[in-house]
């Protein structure tokens, strides 16, 4: 496994492994994933309307590591097996701990994911964000929020991208849609939750 080089030129810092885990395991984990989860249709609040997206997510983490997003309040599903398996692996890769992991499912070219941060009250802020691409390769694209300086980099099948701090606090990113005829990928982002006052 080895790190390749796109890079952001200012303010932030990201790690890009295009190999992270081997096509046929990666093959296998999407599969598992694919079929194994139980995954949620996202929503969103659009001007005062809840729209339902056609992309789906899975919220999974330690007790007590809910996660506001969009308005709504979820509480995590437990780790299973292959997940905690995967989440080492990454820990491997980011060289951090993680507590939490939202996984989306893009069905097709039509469904991506507009510009945002990952930068959540719940998030901790000093630690770094581990993405793991798995099916289709699609493209994923840095936007600086003041200078708008645009970056964007494919993400293959079995990649990892890490997001080190402060990357959140100056860009936002961005899964783009596209015309291409592609098929399914599954992305995981593990992240690091302050658990809510409740479980502290
Ligand atoms: O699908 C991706 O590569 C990005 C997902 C993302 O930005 C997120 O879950 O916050
Ligand atoms: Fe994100």
């Amino acid at each position: 496994m080895s790190e390749s080089e796109p890079q952001l030129p200012q303010d932030g810092l990201i790690a890009y492994w295009p190999a992270a885990i081997d096509a046929h395991e990666a093959t296998a984990l999407f599969n598992q994933l694919h079929h194994g989860l139980d995954w949620q249709s996202d929503q969103v609040l659009m001007f005062g309307k809840q729209i339902i997206m056609k992309r789906k997510f899975v919220w999974i983490g330690d007790p007590g590591c809910t996660y506001r997003y969009a308005g709504i309040e979820r509480a995590p599903n437990p780790w299973t097996s292959e997940l905690l398996m995967i989440k080492k692996v990454m820990e491997h890769v980011a060289n951090h701990s993680f507590n939490a992991c939202l996984l989306n499912l893009y069905h097709d070219g039509d469904e991506g994911m507009g510009w945002h941060s990952d930068d959540e009250k719940e998030l901790n802020c000093q630690a770094p964000i581990a993405s793991l691409s798995l099916g289709a390769t699609r493209k994923f694209a840095f936007r600086h929020k003041s200078d708008k300086t645009t970056i964007s980099l494919n993400l293959e099948h079995g990649s990892a991208l890490i997001m080190y701090p402060p990357t959140q606090t100056y860009w936002s990113h961005s899964l783009l849609k596209t015309k291409r005829p592609v098929g399914p990928r599954i992305n995981m982002t593990f992240r690091s939750i302050v658990p809510a006052s409740g479980y502290r």
